[in-house]
């Protein structure tokens, strides 16, 4: 994680509703670990996989649902991890030391657990509707589709979401470094 200083320009309007600026301010969040992070840009491509597998296999909406939470979860805790990493360099000043070396595996220990749980759950959708049939062009369990459809377009939005860049967060250079 490369990292600091900012030019301190709001993203949300300060006149706005305290509401409307939680809203804002989440959403500059999200966007910025959307256009930084590889793990986020990788996971956007599997949740994009998802969508198409569920297209074209039709779980129930129970099972839509759950591989919609469980991949919402695998963002957030990715998104978890990015913020544990830019405090723990901007509390060490982008110096060494073994404890944010530590908090930053924790954290990324973190994102395994989560994903391994996400592989369980994708194991189950695999059994539960096997074998497969393929039913991309019939209206079986439109529910689902709706959701997941829904779920990809969000999560599209914040990817593609323009990303202004307010804050700049990359290491200071140390004295003598060229690059
Ligand atoms: N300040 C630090 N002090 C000691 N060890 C660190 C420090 N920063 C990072 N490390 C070690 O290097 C590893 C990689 O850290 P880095 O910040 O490069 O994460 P990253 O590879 O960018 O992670 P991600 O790919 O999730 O963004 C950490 O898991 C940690 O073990």
């Amino acid at each position: 994680m490369r990292d600091a200083g900012h030019r301190g320009r709001m993203a949300a309007d300060p006149k706005a509703q305290p509401f409307v600026r939680a809203v804002a301010y989440s959403l500059r969040g999200a966007v910025y670990a959307f256009h930084t992070e590889k793990n986020l840009k990788r996971d956007v491509w599997l949740f994009t996989c998802l969508a198409i597998a569920e297209w074209c296999l039709r779980p129930n909406l129970w099972q839509a649902a759950i591989t919609v939470f469980v991949s919402m979860c695998v963002f957030a805790a990715e998104m978890f991890n990015t913020a544990i990493e830019l405090a723990v360099d901007v509390a060490s000043g982008w110096t060494q030391h073994p404890v944010a070396g530590m908090a930053k595996d924790v954290a990324s220990g973190a994102v395994t657990f989560v994903a391994f749980g996400a592989l369980a759950i994708a194991a189950w959708l695999v059994a539960s509707n096997w074998p497969f049939h393929f039913w991309l062009w019939s209206r079986h369990n439109l529910g689902a589709v709706a959701l997941v459809t829904v779920w990809l377009a969000a999560v599209w939005a914040v990817r593609l979401w323009p990303y202004r860049v307010d804050v700049e967060i990359k290491r200071p250079r140390k004295e003598g470094e060229t690059t």
